[in-house]
């Protein structure tokens, strides 16, 4: 046995002029964009770099899938929908396990390069906030940081503005003929959702009787997981962010570790959570 595969003879190797996989894919772009700045360059600087590119990466299509998952809601495309919605929820646990990764680590090492970062950090990620926006938990005052980028500071402004993915669910489900308040489909789309106890009561309704609300059931039950997901990820970022620097500042300019929690009380579909409260009750 030679522990050897035979390269078919039917096997494409003239690439000089035809599409490729490296040219497909633009890799030349993508392995040439990683720029380490620490002098000496620091061993562990490239995974530094590299988690945060792949995580942008991930950013990238949770936005497109998220934008997409709202516009067929507003299009009342409820099965559909939840297709992208199930995809985002598969990217959310590649990305909170690849903080292991991240935690390989050590603070010793992290700190022979943090000095050479400067005031860069995750807090300017605009692909994070429009992932923030595009769920809900706005936040005019976050644009700021973005004014040097005009496309960063258009796109978070359009989805700033825009209805987000909850909004686009009650809205559905007002179409329905579910009794949605009025002022939960008036309200000002900019800011916040904030909890509202008549919606509690009609998830009260849709969850005491599943099986005649199947699909809206389901589909509250996916929101419901895409929030606890995003949660699991704010919370291993702050635990890796707690066992690399402790108790220091950020290079962003905020507390840190205390600004991160309070990151954690933050909720995008509120009543999706009290209405299990009531269940039984
Ligand atoms: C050793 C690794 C890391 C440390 C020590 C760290 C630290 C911090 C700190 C202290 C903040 C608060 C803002 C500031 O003052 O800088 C922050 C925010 C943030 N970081 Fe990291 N981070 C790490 C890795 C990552 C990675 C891999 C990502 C992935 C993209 C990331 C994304 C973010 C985001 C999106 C925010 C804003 C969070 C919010 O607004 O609630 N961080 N990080
Ligand atoms: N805020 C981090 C620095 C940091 O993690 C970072 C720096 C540049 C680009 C992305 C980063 N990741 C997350 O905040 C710190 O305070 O050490």
């Amino acid at each position: 046995m030679s522990n050897t595969r035979d390269i078919e003879s039917g096997i494409h190797t003239d690439f000089a002029s035809e599409m490729s996989y490296g040219s497909y894919l633009d890799l030349d772009t993508l392995l040439s964009a990683q720029h380490p700045v620490s002098r000496p360059e620091h061993h562990d600087e490239l995974l530094f770099i590299i988690q945060h590119q792949t995580t942008e990466l991930w950013f990238k299509l949770v936005l497109h899938e998220l934008r997409s998952a709202s516009a067929l809601l507003r299009a009342d495309e409820f099965r559909e929908s939840l297709k992208r919605i199930a995809r985002v929820k598969h990217i959310q646990r590649t990305l909170t396990e690849q903080w292991s990764v991240l935690a390989t680590l050590t603070p010793t090492e992290y700190a022979e390069f943090r000095g050479f970062l400067g005031h860069s950090s995750g807090f300017q990620s605009w692909q994070y906030r429009a992932v923030e926006f595009a769920l809900g938990n706005k936040h005019r005052g976050m644009l700021n940081v973005h004014r040097a980028d005009p496309d960063a500071h258009a796109l978070l402004t359009e989805l700033l503005e825009a209805p987000s993915l909850y909004d686009e669910f009650l809205r559905a489900l007002a179409r329905r003929g579910y009794a949605i308040p009025a002022e939960v489909l008036d309200r000002d789309v900019t800011l916040a959702h904030t909890p509202n106890a008549e919606l509690t009561e009609v998830f009260v309704e849709i969850y005491a009787n599943a099986h005649d609300h199947w699909d809206v059931y389901e589909a509250c039950e996916e929101l419901v997981d895409l929030e606890d997901n995003f949660q699991l990820w704010r919370f291993r970022h702050l635990k890796t962010v707690q066992r690399t620097i402790g108790m220091k500042t950020g290079t962003g300019g905020s507390s840190g570790v205390g600004f991160l929690q309070r990151a954690l009380d933050l909720t995008f579909f509120p009543e999706l959570f009290s209405v299990r409260t009531e269940i039984g009750a």
